[in-house]
């Protein structure tokens, strides 16, 4: 298997839903079917459980290792469904209930038998009508046992299945996450390189100023005691500002010390997140002293696969243990879209003494891949961790070390941080006795949206499904629920019926605003049809079925139609594209300098002809319609494609209740897109369950990171 993980746009993708429900409603004919599997993989994939790809490395591998004991191939290919649905590992608690259920929806069939794929006909029919029904109930109430099994396998003596922490894992994820532990822990008993406090109390005082900067001061002193930090914070908390102000410090600090520039890259896990940081932190720039600009003029930026060197043809990244990067120091942002595999390569190609920033938001979507990194760094590292540093001041080593918190129950209302000790005395950083301070910081302030939408945010991201609707009742028009009746996807004209409720909600925004796309588009108002792009965004949980982004996309175009008396749908003007039609970049295209996720629209330019005004990466650049070979019509796009990016009103259109892509995460990311209003359109069985609902991923990362202290 190649340790160098796909591009995010290649990954298949992967919502991490609860762990019981099947993965798909098989259908006859279904490509996720395997054809001749037997025994009881057969039956986990025809109940839409596993999917083919399971079942043949589950079954092939067991052939291989001449591996005896069928719960254990089936382990293995619930462990192989855990990696693509986003977990590192499989927890049997969740895999019991899988098996339980999967009992419960066979009972009265046949149980469970030799395993295998299209065998020789004659393995199955005995031994599946022979009691192994109501087996997978007994693993689930046995969980001990079953691990036993697994631990005594032939799977594991061959080193295929591990068992660590009561998790099972495929052994390629078992060893990235002992590394990603391992080298955090070294990183994190390096001590930092020295700085001259009173330089940086003065630069602080210079690049932020006053008292609604000090989230940002305490955030920079903090990552400036260790060689490895992670700033987290909700969305406009000052993330990218911190690090455009942690850098010129670093920079002005270094260059003092060293006499030479410093050495630094920005990085994100995607091409459009990596170009947008550099763009806010120029931005950011753009506010400070000459000196300050000067120091982050030229600064690089690149996916994180880009600076390792990636290359299709390699198995491996360039870069590694042996050819480290030769920066001082990495910053990585939108953090929480890293995988863990990717995680590892990264930590591996860092210098042991190169600083090593991760920014993002612990309470998004997490990444497509497997892993939760940024949620399990957090969870595992959040507490206060020898630095191999002593940050006394001679005259008060006895004090507490400094501790950046900054707390506030409302996202919106500034609050002065809650220090553990004087924040305005710098620690001289001097490898001495090792002092605890813990790696990660918070922003709670956001500077983006009101204090009606960060009350939403704040009740979803702590799973408070009445605080949420109490804040959608609220008066305040920021926030709003445009109820639906509840709806199952088994009952076609419950479905119907909230669809047709649905439209009337949606229609006058939707069109309303592709409308006006469309006038500015069609009087070649360029500026105007991109500003308008940032107005309203419709978000769907899912692509496909009545309540996805190809459904909804496909109305807007008839709506359209009905009101324009022009035809608007692909096909149209010969090129497949008309005039005022949003775009989305799906895939990178560097010869034209797009990235997955850059929007545009369709407008006719001074000729008449049909032109893509995109707005990528250091401003918006018209090009050819026929040029682009990866954009797809965004009248809506889902919850996933929207990260990263902001519109003035978002739509959100939650499916039924009961699907498994309804989460926590999934919600918090959508109604955190909208700066000014944002409108949930759903019932109110679908807001509880969203909020209430986690995306589970399984991990052992942060037992493993507070074991190998
Ligand atoms: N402490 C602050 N005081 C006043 N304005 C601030 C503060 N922090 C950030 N801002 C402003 O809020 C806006 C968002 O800041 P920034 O881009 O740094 O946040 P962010 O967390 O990186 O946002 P996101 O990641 O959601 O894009 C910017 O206009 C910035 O100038």
């Amino acid at each position: 298997m190649s340790d160098v993980p796909q591009p995010p746009e290649a990954a298949a993708s992967s919502d991490g839903s609860p762990a019981a429900a099947p993965s798909f409603d098989p259908v006859p004919g279904d490509r996720r079917l395997a054809l001749g599997a037997t025994g009881w993989l057969g039956r986990l994939n025809a109940g839409g459980w596993l999917e083919a790809a399971d079942v043949h490395v589950a079954s092939r591998l067991g052939v291989l290792v001449d591996e005896p004991d069928p719960l254990v191939v089936v382990t293995l290919a619930l462990a192989v469904r855990a990696v693509r649905e986003g977990s590192t590992c499989l927890d049997p608690t969740e895999a019991g209930a899988i098996l339980a259920t999967a009992d419960g929806a066979l009972d009265g069939s046949e149980g469970v038998g030799g395993e295998g794929v299209g065998g020789d006909g004659d393995s199955s029919d005995e031994g599946e009508r022979e009691g192994v029904g109501g087996e997978g109930r007994a693993a689930a109430a046995d969980l001990g046992g079953w691990l036993q099994r697994v631990t005594g396998s032939r799977l594991a003596a061959e080193s295929v299945l591990r068992v660590e922490h009561g998790l099972v894992y495929l052994d390629r994820y078992w060893r990235e996450e002992r590394q990603v532990a391992d080298d955090l822990r070294s990183r994190m008993a390096v001590p930092a390189a020295s700085v001259d406090p009173g330089l940086l109390e003065a630069g602080l005082d210079r690049v932020f100023p006053g008292d609604s900067w000090a989230e940002q001061r305490s955030a920079v002193r903090a990552s400036l005691a260790r060689t490895t930090t992670i700033l987290t914070g909700g969305p406009g908390t000052g993330k990218t500002s911190t690090v455009a102000g942690l850098v010129t410090l670093l920079a002005e600090q270094h260059e003092r010390a060293a006499g030479r520039p410093l050495r630094v890259v920005l990085a994100a896990p995607t091409g459009r997140a990596a170009a947008r940081l550099r763009e806010s932190v120029l931005e950011a720039a753009a506010g400070m002293d000459a000196s300050d600009r000067a120091r982050l003029e030229g600064i690089e930026s690149a996916t994180v696969h880009r600076l390792l060197g990636w290359n299709r043809s390699r198995t491996r990244f360039a870069r590694d243990r042996r050819n480290p990067l030769p920066h001082d120091v990495v910053v990585v942002d939108e953090a929480s879209m890293l995988s863990l595999t990717l995680t590892a390569r990264l930590l591996e190609a860092v210098r042991p003494t190169a600083r090593l920033v991760l920014v993002g938001d612990p309470d998004q979507l997490a990444s497509v891949e497997a892993g939760a990194v940024l949620a399990d760094l957090v969870a595992g590292l959040d507490e206060p961790q020898p630095t191999g540093i002593d940050e006394g001041h001679g005259e008060d080593d006895a004090r507490e070390p400094t501790i950046v918190e900054a707390a506030t129950d409302s996202p919106t209302e500034p609050t002065e941080p809650v220090l553990t000790s004087d924040d305005r005395r710098l620690p001289m950083l001097v490898p001495r006795s090792p002092v605890p301070v813990s790696p990660v910081s918070a922003l709670r302030t956001s500077h983006r949206f009101g204090p009606a939408i960060g009350r939403l945010a704040a009740a979803i991201r702590d799973g408070d499904p009445d605080a949420a609707l109490a804040a959608l009742s609220s008066e305040d028009d920021a926030v709003r629920l445009v109820e639906l009746p509840a709806t199952s996807a088994d009952d076609a004209d419950q479905t119907r019926a909230a669809l047709l409720a649905a439209e009337t909600a949606v229609r006058p925004a939707l069109l309303g605003h592709a409308l006006q796309l469309r006038a500015h588009a069609a009087a070649g108002e360029t500026t105007a049809a991109v500003a308008q792009l940032g107005e309203h965004r419709l978000l769907c949980a899912h692509r496909d079925g009545p309540w996805g982004v190809s459904s909804w996309v496909r109305r807007t175009q008839r709506w359209l139609t009905e009101a324009t008396a022009d035809p608007v749908r692909s096909g149209h003007h010969g090129s497949g594209r008309y005039v005022g039609e949003p775009l989305l970049v799906t895939r990178n295209d560097l010869g034209l300098g797009l990235f997955n996720g850059d929007p545009g629209v369709v407008v006719r330019d001074g000729s008449g002809r049909l032109v893509a005004a995109m707005d990528a990466a250091g401003g918006v650049r018209t090009h050819p319609v026929a040029r682009l070979a990866d954009v797809e019509t965004a009248h809506a796009s889902t919850v996933h494609k929207s990260q990263g990016s902001q519109a003035r009103t978002v739509t959100v259109l939650l499916p039924d209740d009961g699907s498994r892509l309804l989460t926590r995460e999934l919600l918090y990311t959508a109604v955190t897109r909208a700066q000014e209003q944002v409108v949930l359109v759903g019932s109110e069985a679908a807001v509880r369950a969203a909020v209430i609902r986690r995306t589970r991923r399984a991990s052992g990362l942060r037992r493993t990171l507070t074991d190998r202290r």
